[in-house]
Formats: structure tokens, C-alpha cells, sequence
């Protein structure tokens, strides 16, 4: 772990109006208040109770016994139990808005048994019960395409599911993409610990972004928020990377000999969903690598639209394995993109070297 990774910053007052419930209300912000002050306060909330409700869930299956490893269905009970709520709560204070969320609700038609549960769910953190129609309707209220024009919202309700059931990482991911550019991002990460060199200590965290004005740091049941940045490492032999515990969604091996060329002796940091774009932003590592196993994947905006800005406002890099910068302008997914390669900034230049050298070598390996 970096020095910075045992630094922390000191608490400070967030510039936005704080609420003293976390019950949302359709308020206008204060004229005073800074740009994206409601999108903000909104956006925290819902994933607030997106959150309490998946860690409900996870918490049940990590002490379940009766629960095997196989058995999906927590996940998905949660994963559509969050969209629900999340789309929900930003469609009653933002109607013109649309949302791309991962999940619709074709499977959960089909079976009342999982609805019934999911309905329960949801309204077990929603002040106004919802009927199992109006959840329905709230989950297919992710299916907008996206694009380059106007705002919309980006969900992934549960990003992280494999670590979800493993009883590992998983991240609530809300962003608002305006005209194309990611103006608002909050990670709602139940299970991180706040302090990654003290993984006994408490868990539970939500990171937020909003485009100029810094990325920050707050606990789900408390409204201090600390600001967060990046590590100031510049020494690249020193620093620590973060993967996928996935081999399936980002080559490990590539990535270790990009450690080896870089000179990287730690090991590297793996975990799940885009907490490790928060575990980035606030110096507990200094360099993501996401990359791609298969030719053909899209990656997907909900994947890392909160996440890439949160690294950017703490002060770090964000580009795809050929160093374009994300493009959330097209769609459902990164298509003009492959894979995604994030660092603490300084040492940005170093790793996308290595990078282009192993991703070479790799392809004239593959045509030989
Ligand atoms: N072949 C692949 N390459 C890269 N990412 C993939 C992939 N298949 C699935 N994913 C995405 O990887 C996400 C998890 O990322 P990570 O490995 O960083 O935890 C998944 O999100 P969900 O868990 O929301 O489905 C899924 O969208
Ligand atoms: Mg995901």
C-alpha cells in the first residue's frame, strides 16, 4: 500500500446545504447553492437507500448457511429491489430526466415469487409503498438508450454482483451524463472498509463527485463528508495496482507483466465492482487496469461513469487502453473504447508505456 494509503484527510464541511434527514424532498436548492447542488443532494440519497437495502440483503447470505454459493437469487432480488428505488426517487424529482439502468423487468414478469420479494424489498426503504405494477414500471424506467444529447441518469443497481455473492465488494452506481459528459457521480460501497489498511475496522462508504468541484468521501449513516484525493505518489516502482477478481473481465496476466515492466513489487490490490475506483480516488492504490479478455466486449457506461469521475475530481487520470478518454456519448455501452486504465495522474504517462508495450506483445504472440 502507498503512504498516501495511511493518510487521511482531514473531515471538512461539504459547500452543498446538508439535509438534517435523510428523508428527500422535492425542495428547490438554495439560490445560493453551488451547480448540481439537488443532483447531488438526490442522487446521495438514492443511493443511500439503494444501498441499505442491498446491504440487508448481502448481510442475510454472508451469515446464511442454508444459502449456497450457486443459489443467485439474493442477488437478483436486490439488484432489482435497488433500480426500483433509485429510479424511483430520481424520476419523482427529476421527471424530464431518463435513466440507463442495467436491469429491466422481462425475468421478474415471469416469476411472482422473486416480484413478491422484491416489492417487499423495495418498499422496506421507500417512504411511499409502491404497488408491484408501479415497481415494474419504476425498473423499465432504465431502459433509455443514452446518447450524445440532453441529461440522463446511469445505474448499475448492484455493479460487483459475483462479489456480492462471494461476500466480497460490490458498489450502488448513480452518475447524470449531461450532453455527453459525466457531471455528477456517487458510489454507495456497503461492504468497503473506510479504512482499507484496517479491514476489521468499519465498513461501509459513498463516494461523490460532481464535475469542478471535487471528489469526497462520507459514511452511510453520517453527513460529514471528507475530501478525497488521489496519491501523490510519482515514483511508479512504488505505487500499488487494483484489478478485477474476475480473470474474465480483465487479463491478470497482462497486468502482471505491465507490474513487471513498471517495476511493481506489491501485490495487486483485487476486488470487485467499481469500488476500486473509489479505493483509487481516496490513495489506497494508485493505478487500475481493466484489461480486455475478449475482442468483442462493450464495456458499459454504468460500469464506470461514477466511478471515472470520482478518480478525475480526486485529482487522477481516466483513459481506455489506447488513451482515448471514455466516451459516454454513444449508448448503452463504450463502444469507441476497450478496457480502462486509471491512475493517481503523475504517473500516467509511465503505465499507458507499459501498457502499449505488453498489449503489443501480446498481439504479435497472437499472430504468431
Ligand atoms: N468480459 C467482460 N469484460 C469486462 N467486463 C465484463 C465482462 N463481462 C461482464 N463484465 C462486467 O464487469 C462488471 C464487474 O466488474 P468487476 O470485474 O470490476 O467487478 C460486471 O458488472 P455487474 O456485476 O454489474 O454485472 C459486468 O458488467
Ligand atoms: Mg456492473
Amino acid at each position: 500500500m502507498s503512504k498516501a494509503a495511511q493518510s487521511t484527510a482531514s473531515p471538512r464541511a461539504h459547500p452543498y446545504p446538508t439535509r438534517s434527514s435523510s428523508r428527500l424532498s422535492a425542495s428547490k436548492p438554495e439560490p445560493t447553492a453551488a451547480p448540481y447542488a439537488k443532483e447531488r443532494a438526490v442522487a446521495i440519497q438514492a443511493v443511500i437507500r439503494a444501498s441499505t437495502l442491498c446491504q440487508g440483503v448481502f448481510k442475510k447470505l454472508v451469515s446464511a448457511e442454508t444459502i449456497t454459493k450457486k443459489d443467485k437469487s439474493p442477488v437478483t432480488v436486490a439488484d432489482f429491489g435497488a433500480q426500483a428505488v433509485v429510479n424511483n426517487l430520481i424520476r419523482a424529482e427529476f421527471p424530464e430526466d431518463p435513466i440507463v439502468g442495467e436491469e429491466d423487468s422481462k425475468d421478474l414478469r415471469e416469476n411472482a415469487e422473486t416480484r413478491e420479494k422484491v416489492v417487499e424489498l423495495a418498499n422496506s426503504v421507500l417512504d411511499k409503498p409502491l404497488s408491484s405494477d408501479e415497481i415494474l414500471e419504476a425498473i423499465d424506467y432504465g431502459m433509455y438508450e443514452g446518447g450524445p444529447k440532453g441529461r440522463f441518469w446511469t445505474l448499475d443497481p448492484i455493479d460487483g454482483t459475483k462479489g456480492f455473492l462471494r461476500g466480497e465488494q460490490f458498489a450502488v452506481a448513480l452518475a447524470l451524463v449531461e450532453d455527453g459528459e459525466v457531471k455528477v457521480g456517487v458510489l454507495g460501497c456497503p461492504n468497503l472498509p473506510q479504512k482499507l489498511s484496517d479491514p476489521e475496522g468499519p465498513r461501509g462508504t459513498i463516494f461523490v463527485a460532481v464535475r469542478g468541484q471535487g471528489a469526497f468521501e462520507r459514511s452511510l449513516d453520517s453527513e460529514l463528508e471528507t475530501k478525497i484525493s488521489v496519491s501523490p505518489i510519482t515514483n511508479v516502482s512504488e505505487t500499488s495496482f487494483c484489478e478485477s477478481v474476475e480473470a474474465g473481465h480483465s487479463s491478470q496476466g497482462e497486468a502482471a507483466q505491465i507490474a513487471q515492466l513498471l517495476g511493481i513489487t506489491r501485490p495487486s490490490v483485487r476486488m470487485d465492482s467499481q469500488c476500486k475506483y473509489g479505493v483509487l480516488a481516496r490513495g489506497d492504490a494508485d493505478i487500475y487496469l481493466r484489461l480486455p479478455v475478449s475482442a468483442t466486449y462493450e464495456e458499459k457506461i454504468w460500469d464506470h461513469a461514477g466511478g471515472s469521475i470520482i478518480i478525475e475530481e480526486a485529482g487522477g487520470k481516466v483513459c481506455d487502453i489506447h488513451g482515448k478518454p471514455l466516451d459516454f456519448s454513444i449508448g448503452r455501452t463504450l463502444r469507441d473504447n476497450k478496457g480502462v486504465i486509471a491512475s493517481n495522474g503523475s504517473i500516467h504517462d509511465a503505465v499507458m508505456e507499459a501498457v502499449q508495450k505488453v498489449l503489443q506483445k501480446s498481439k504479435e504472440e497472437k499472430t504468431v
